[in-house]
Order: structure tokens, then C-alpha cells, then sequence
């Protein structure tokens, strides 16, 4: 429930990144002994990650921002149903139990559904290491006698298909090289955390990676990164309301495509060593966004930029390249007043002002756009259903947003 029109003002702390924990939870059941993450992210995805890990027999004990993992009694037993299909990310059980048991048999992952999301680079990675993959009543099944270092050449530079891939090849024998690999900082934290655990990985950010196969993985110590997509979605909440909001302990640099689209649509921003300061503006300039693979405008963030561009003046053009159909938020931003229409791989905005509406969201960040479009109406109670999906990526949403001065609460449906 929102009744919006306050400028949000103050300073909002980020947590850990929900893309970085989910791929960094599944990579500690490579270790032979406790793998202890820190600045862990409070979200219902993790929650199904302990729950997945615990079925297998992994100890976990999640006790705030951190989480101990000890997987030495950890089994390979068939998950086809269940918790896996709550989440995207189910799909790291397939390269990390290939990594540790050399087989696994895992059903389809869930996720945000806004458009059909393969994983067909994932299984020609794990083909090529010397996988034999299977599709059995919707369960992907997967057997190697011996995992041995390849080359592979990403058609698309996926994200989940570099750490799956990453993920199996730290325990294969000679040396993997993943060509086209995606190059998002989630990425290099994964790496990060496995060569901790004595993993040989090189060039993790750049579009060649290798691997040089070990055979024993033990436990460490590591702190996940700053969660950009969450840090962007309060840039952008300041922006939208006019605020003035101090975004604190990310990494600015992570942001940077974001950055340089609201100082050209007129809000001001001050890049600070571990913090950015959004001072929204009266007026803003339309722009044109075209969400790209990373260093350019993260997909995750384009639907509460969608948002934000209501508040723009003139017609802008917002584009995404990495998903051609996520605009399922569209339609609920359309109840609200928004004039918006999507053409192709495209959403034309025309500025102007929201109003009050009830409204549901399709999926995560289809949630944080409502959320945002919320916070800017000034007049009546906007109602945003479906909010179990935004606990999927955001921590204390609703306390964060309410210290920033929002008039923003939670009401159980009946
Ligand atoms: C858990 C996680 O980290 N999720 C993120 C991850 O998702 P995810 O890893 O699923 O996204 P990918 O990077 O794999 O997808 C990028 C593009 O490649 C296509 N593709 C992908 C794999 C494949 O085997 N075949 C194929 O065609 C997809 O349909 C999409 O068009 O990166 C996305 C793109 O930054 C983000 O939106 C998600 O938040
Ligand atoms: C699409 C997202 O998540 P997932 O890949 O986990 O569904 C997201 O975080 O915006």
C-alpha cells in the first residue's frame, strides 16, 4: 500500500547481491569442508536456496547476514520437483553437483517467467565437458564418467550458463575455456569465492575465462558484493519522487550505466567512493535506454526505469536487448495513467502523471517498477498485489522505504 508524492530523503544501506548469494550458496557444496558467506542478502530466493541445500544434506545455519554452509555429508539424490522450482538459480545445482558427484539430476528451474528463458548454453557446456544431459519428465538428468577441461564458445554471453559452466569445470581434469562468458561483477564474485576455495579461475570479467580443473575444493570465508539492481532501483525512487537520497555501500562503478542516464535526463549525481547521491530534479529531459549485456543498462533495472520515465518530458524509448518481451509491468503502469505502448522489443513513453490504481506484480522487478510509480503519485492509495515476488530481490523494501519518509505498508492479503 502506497500513498506516494513525499520526496524520499535520508540514507538507505545495500545489501548483498541476490545474483551473486544464489550462485555463491550452490558453489560451496564443491568445498570439502565450511564455506561462510557474510553480507548475505535477507530474500526469500535465498530461503529456498538453504531449504534446496538442507534436502541434499548440506548443514546450513543462516543466522542474519550470514550463512554457514557445511556440505561434507552433501548427496547427489534426484530433485526434480519442489524448492528448484521456485527459482531461476536452481539451475547452479546442475554445474555444481556435475562438479562434486558427477551427476545430478535437476528439474527445470522456476524464476521470473516474463518470456521463455532457455538454458540451452548451460547443457552445451556441460556436453562439452563430457556430460551426458537427458531431459526426463522435465527434469534435466546429467552423468559423466570423467569431466574433462574444454573449450566453449558462448552463442549468447548468459550469465547463468558462464557460473554453471564455471562452476562444473573447477573440478575437471585439464583446463576449460569459456569464450563469449558474460562479464556482470556476479561473475567475478563466483570466481572470487572459488579460487578462495583453491579453485584456478582467470579472466572472470572479461569474455575469456579459464579454468584450470583441481581435485579438491575446502572451505573459506567470503563477503558477497553490493547488490547494484537494488541499489539502481533507490536511485531510481529518488529520482522519481524528487528526493534527495544517499545511497550507501555499493560500488559505484557497478552503477555506472544507470549513472549517466539520470545526469542526461537532469537529476544530479555525486559518485562518492562506496556511496551515490541521487537529488531529484523538477523537471527531466526524455531519454533513450537500451538495456545491454553488462557494462551497459542492466535489464534487471529497465522496469522501474520504465517508471521513471513517466516523469520525464517528452516521448522517450526504452529497449531491451537481453529479454525482447519483459514488459509485463507495462500493462499494470498503463491502470495507472501511464501513456505507454510497446512496439517489438520496445516500450514508448510519453511523460506525464500517474494515478492511484490497484494494481499486481507479474514478476520481481515488474513489482519494484510498480512500487516506484507508486511513490509518485500524490493523491489516494496505490495497491500493489503479488509483492511476495518482490521479497525474491529486495531486502527490508518496505522499512527502507518507510525511513526514507514513504507513506508505504504491508497488508496481508485474505
Ligand atoms: C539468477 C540470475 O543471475 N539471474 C540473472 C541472470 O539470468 P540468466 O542467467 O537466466 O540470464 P542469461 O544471461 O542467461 O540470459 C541472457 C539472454 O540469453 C538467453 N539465453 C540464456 C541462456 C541460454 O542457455 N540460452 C539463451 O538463449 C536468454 O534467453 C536471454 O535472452 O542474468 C539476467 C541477465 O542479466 C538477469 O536478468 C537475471 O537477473
Ligand atoms: C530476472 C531476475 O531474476 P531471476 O533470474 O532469478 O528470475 C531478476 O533478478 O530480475
Amino acid at each position: 500500500m502506497i500513498r506516494g508524492g513525499r520526496p524520499l530523503r535520508g540514507s538507505v544501506s545495500i545489501s548483498g547481491a541476490k545474483n551473486s548469494a544464489i550462485a555463491l550458496i550452490p558453489a560451496a557444496i564443491l568445498a570439502e569442508s565450511e564455506v561462510v558467506l557474510d553480507n548475505l542478502p535477507i530474500l526469500s530466493d535465498v530461503a529456498v536456496y538453504s531449504e534446496i541445500l538442507e534436502e541434499l544434506g548440506a548443514r546450513v545455519l543462516w543466522d542474519g547476514n550470514q550463512m554457514r554452509i557445511d556440505p561434507t555429508h552433501i548427496r547427489s539424490i534426484p530433485m526434480p520437483n519442489g524448492p528448484v522450482k521456485k527459482l531461476r538459480a536452481s539451475y547452479y545445482m546442475m554445474g555444481a553437483l556435475l562438479g562434486r558427484f558427477k551427476e545430478a539430476t535437476i528439474g527445470l528451474p522456476g524464476g521470473c517467467n516474463f518470456e521463455p528463458r532457455p538454458i540451452d548454453q548451460h547443457i552445451k557446456g556441460f556436453e562439452a565437458l563430457g556430460a551426458t544431459v537427458t531431459n526426463e519428465h522435465g527434469a534435466i538428468h546429467l552423468h559423466a564418467k570423467e569431466l574433462r577441461g574444454a573449450k566453449v564458445y558462448l552463442d549468447v554471453s548468459s550469465v547463468g550458463a558462464t557460473i554453471n559452466i564455471m562452476l562444473a569445470a573447477t573440478r575437471a581434469k585439464g583446463a576449460t575455456i569459456i569464450e563469449n562468458a558474460a562479464k556482470e561483477p556476479e561473475i567475478i564474485d563466483v570466481a572470487t569465492l572459488l579460487n578462495s576455495m583453491g579453485a584456478v579461475i582467470k579472466g572472470a570479467g572479461t569474455e575469456t575465462i579459464r579454468i584450470e580443473g583441481v581435485t579438491e575444493l575446502k572451505g573459506c570465508r567470503h563477503s558477497i558484493i553490493p547488490d547494484r539492481i537494488q541499489a539502481g532501483t533507490y536511485m531510481i525512487a529518488a529520482a522519481a519522487t524528487r528526493g534527495d537520497v544517499l545511497i550507501d555501500g555499493v560500488i559505484p562503478k557497478h552503477l555506472e550505466a544507470l549513472t549517466a542516464k539520470l545526469l542526461e535526463m537532469g537529476a544530479h549525481v555525486e559518485e562518492l567512493d562506496e556511496s551515490i547521491r541521487v537529488i531529484g530534479q523538477p523537471e527531466y529531459q526524455h531519454v533513450d535506454v537500451k538495456a545491454l549485456v553488462y557494462p551497459g543498462f542492466p535489464t534487471d533495472i529497465q522496469s522501474p526505469m520504465t517508471s521513471l520515465l513517466t516523469q520525464a518530458k517528452g516521448v522517450s524509448v526504452l529497449s531491451d536487448f537481453v529479454y525482447s518481451n519483459r514488459f509485463k509491468h507495462v500493462p499494470e503502469l498503463v491502470r495507472m495513467g501511464a501513456k505507454i505502448r510497446v512496439e517489438g522489443r520496445s516500450a514508448i513513453i510519453e511523460g506525464g502523471p500517474l494515478n492511484a490504481a490497484k494494481v499486481k506484480a507479474a514478476d520481481l522487478r515488474a513489482g519494484a517498477a510498480l512500487v516506484v510509480a507508486g511513490l509518485t503519485v500524490p493523491e489516494g492509495t496505490t495497491e500493489v498485489f503479488g509483492v511476495e515476488l518482490i521479497d525474491r530481490g529486495y531486502d527490508h523494501l518496505v522499512p527502507n522505504l518507510r525511513a526514507l519518509g514513504a507513506d508505504v505498508w504491508r497488508e496481508m492479503e485474505e
